[in-house]
C-alpha cells in the first residue's frame, strides 16, 4: 500500500512570527499516527529554519516549495537540495502549476530538479494536471502522459510522490469529482513502474470534501492550498476520517 502523505502548501504565505502561532495551535490538534499518515508542511524559503527547529521531534515533517538543479553557482534568487537537507527539509514540491504558469517552469527544468531532489536524499512533490481547456479539448490524459513522460525520465520511483492537480480546481472551490480524480490517478499510476508511489489529489480540498476524497481507492493524500493556513481547518483535513 502507498503511504498516505496529507501536504500543506502555504504558497507565498505565512512570516515566521504567523507560521509559530500556526504551529502553536496546529501540533496540539495533531490526531493522527505517524506510521499510516504523513503530515507536512511546505513552507517559503524563509520560514524553513524557523519551522525546522519547531518541528524538531514533533509527527510532522518539512517541506520547500521549489529547489534549483546545481548544487551551488551563480544562480541569484536560487535554492539548492543541499541548502534545504543541511537545515531538515525532507520533501520539496516541483512543477507546481503556479511555478509552470508564472515562472516558465518546463517539464524538462522539471526533471532536473527532481534528479537534483533525489540525489540530495530529498522527497520530489511532483505536480501535475490540466487546464481547464485542455480539460474541455479531452486531452487531460495526453496532457499528463507528457508531464509524466518528461518529467520522470532517469527518476527512481522509489523516493518519489505524485500530486494530481487540475488547475481548474486550485483555488477555486471548484473540486475535481472524488470520482473523477480517482480515474485520472488511477490513469497516472499505470504510468509508472512502482505501485507504491503515492499519488496525491490536490484542488480546493477542505474539511468538508476530505473524509470522501481519501475514501478513493487509488487516491493517497492531499495536498492543500489555502485550507492549510488555517491551524484548525489543516488539523481536521490531516484528521480525516478513515484508515
Ligand atoms: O495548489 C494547491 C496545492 O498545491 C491547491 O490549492 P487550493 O487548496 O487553495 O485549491
Amino acid at each position: 500500500m502507498p503511504r498516505t502523505i496529507i501536504a500543506g502548501n502555504w504558497k507565498m504565505y505565512k512570516t515566521q512570527a504567523e507560521a509559530v502561532e500556526f504551529l502553536h495551535e496546529f501540533l496540539p490538534s495533531l490526531d493522527i499516527t505517524p506510521e499510516t499518515r504523513q503530515v507536512l508542511l511546505c513552507v517559503p524559503f524563509t520560514d524553513l529554519l524557523c519551522l525546522s527547529k519547531n518541528l524538531h521531534g514533533s509527527r510532522v515533517q518539512l517541506g520547500a516549495q521549489n529547489v534549483h538543479w546545481q548544487d551551488q553557482g551563480a544562480f541569484t534568487g536560487e535554492i539548492s537540495a543541499p541548502m534545504l537537507t543541511e537545515i531538515g527539509v525532507r520533501y520539496v514540491v516541483i512543477g507546481h502549476s503556479e511555478r509552470r504558469q508564472y515562472f516558465g517552469e518546463t517539464d524538462t527544468t522539471v526533471n532536473q530538479r527532481l534528479k537534483a531532489a533525489q540525489a540530495h536524499g530529498l522527497t520530489p512533490i511532483l505536480c501535475v494536471g490540466e487546464s481547464k481547456a485542455q480539460r474541455d479539448a479531452g486531452e487531460t490524459e495526453t496532457h499528463i502522459m507528457s508531464q509524466l513522460e518528461i518529467g520522470l525520465q532517469g527518476i527512481d520511483q522509489t523516493n518519489l510522490v505524485i500530486a494530481y492537480e487540475p488547475i481548474w480546481a486550485i483555488g477555486t472551490g471548484d473540486t475535481c469529482a472524488d470520482t473523477e480524480a480517482n480515474r485520472v490517478i488511477s490513469m497516472i499510476r499505470s504510468q509508472l513502474t512502482n505501485p507504491e508511489v503515492t499519488i496525491q489529489y490536490g484542488g480546493s480540498v477542505n474539511p468538508q470534501n476530505i473524509d470522501q476524497i481519501m475514501a478513493q481507492p487509488e487516491i493517497n493524500g492531499a495536498l492543500v492550498g489555502g485550507a492549510s493556513l488555517q491551524a484548525s481547518s489543516f488539523a481536521r483535513i490531516v484528521n480525516y476520517e478513515g484508515a
